[in-house]
Order: structure tokens, then sequence, then C-alpha cells
């Protein structure tokens, strides 16, 4: 399984970030967010030279607002975690083919799968987080057995309150229920302070990522 790690915006705190190798780096533009990057955000010289994706995450954007952030700071996915609906996904794949498109979804036990199909054809990955009592970010997780019913059509993101206690189950979880999961996201628990992350608790998880086989998640 991959790495996306969400939610900085400190320079000298990104760059001890990239010393884990992400995959992905999330950077929040939802102003609401005890994460939100900020107005003035600069990416840090590192992160540009070095390979991770740049994930930006959105909460009911416009078409425009995503565009110019996609463009300005060399996003290579999008994020949606609002209440963005299948058209806009493909407004968005329309306008920026090279993107690819995660529509998050916010999942309680009583979350109705029905409700993804319209967007399997604009989307590259289902991000599936805990429906909680903001957009993201809560540090709760969901009851993943719900996810006995997703058809494994496309690959997902697994988020939602993932920390050093729990990773190892959800691995367990993942191989004995053979979920397509291409990566997982980590965020307030591997926090000092919201959008400061612990880099040695980041360490010790991909010290244990590094045990586990990864598979063809990629879109087919
Ligand atoms: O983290 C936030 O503050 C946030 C706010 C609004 C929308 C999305 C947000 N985070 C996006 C993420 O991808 C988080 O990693 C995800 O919600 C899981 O967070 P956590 O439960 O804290 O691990």
């Amino acid at each position: 399984m991959l790495l996306k790690v969400c939610g900085m915006r400190d320079a000298a705190n990104i760059v001890e970030v990239l010393e884990v190798a992400p995959d992905y780096l999330g950077l929040i533009f939802f102003e609401k967010s005890a994460r939100f990057v900020g107005h003035d955000f600069e990416l840090p010289p590192d992160l540009l030279a070095s390979t991770p994706k740049k994930v930006g995450v959105f909460v009911n954007h416009t078409l425009a607002q995503v565009v110019e952030k996609v463009n300005k700071y060399g996003l290579a996915l999008a994020q949606l975690h609002g209440d963005e609906s299948p058209v806009f996904c493909q407004q968005l794949k329309d306008a920026l083919p090279q993107l690819q498109v995660v529509k998050v979804f916010r999942v309680a036990n009583d979350f109705d799968f029905a409700q993804l199909k319209p967007y399997k054809p604009f989307c590259d990955f289902f991000l599936f987080d805990t429906k909680g009592k903001d957009y993201g970010g809560n540090g709760v997780v969901f009851n993943w057995n719900i996810l006995k019913q997703y058809d494994n059509e496309l690959p997902l993101f697994m988020s939602g309150g993932l920390s050093l206690y729990n990773i190892q189950e959800l691995q367990d979880f993942v191989t004995a229920h053979k979920l397509r999961v291409h990566a997982i996201d980590v965020n307030s628990k591997f926090e000092k302070s919201p959008a400061l992350k612990d880099v040695e608790k980041l360490k010790e998880l991909r010290r244990r990522l590094q045990n586990t086989p990864t598979q063809n998640t990629e879109k087919q």
C-alpha cells in the first residue's frame, strides 16, 4: 500500500516529512480547516524537487478555483471532499485530462454504495473517510466491515483515524477481504498539533508499511 500524508503547510515540517518518502502529499485548500495551507502558501524547493505526487484537497470549491490551484502548485490529483457531483468530476476531467480525480465519500454505517456508480467514469480513485463533525481530519475510524459491500471497481485511498495502533489491523482486513486499496491516507493521528506532522511516528509507519507487498491498484 502506498502512503499519503495529508495536511501540512510549514516548510521545515514538509522537508522533514519528505524524509519518510511519502508517495502522496496532501495540501488542504479548504479555508475553514485547521490545516488550511493559507493564502500565501509557497511550495518549499525540496518539495518541488522531490517525487511525491501533490494532492489538492478541496471542499465544494468552484471548477475555476480547483483549476487555478492545480496549475499554480502542479497538483497531480484533486481530492474532492465535499458534495461535488458526478457532473463536476466530469467537468474537471474535461478541463484537466491529466489530473487524477479522487472523490471522497464520508462513510457511516448506513452508507449506500449505489451512490458511487455515476462517479466511476470520471474518477480515478475513491477515498473512504469517516463521516464526522468536520468534512475531514476527524481522527475517527469507521466500521470497515461496511467495505465488504464495495465492488472493488475503482482503487481506493483508505482514510479515517488511521494510526500506529490500527494500521496492522487494517492491513489484515484489506488482505482478508481482497480490498483494492491503493494507498492509506494519514493525518491527525500523526500530528503534534494541527498541520504539524510528527515525523518520528511517520517513520515508524513507513517501516511497518515496507513489510507489505504493493499491488497494481491504478485504474485500468
Ligand atoms: O484534515 C482536514 O482538516 C480536512 C478538512 C476538510 C476536508 C478534508 C480534510 N482532510 C482530508 C484528509 O484527506 C484527511 O487525511 C482525512 O480526512 C483523514 O483524517 P484523519 O481522520 O485525521 O486521519
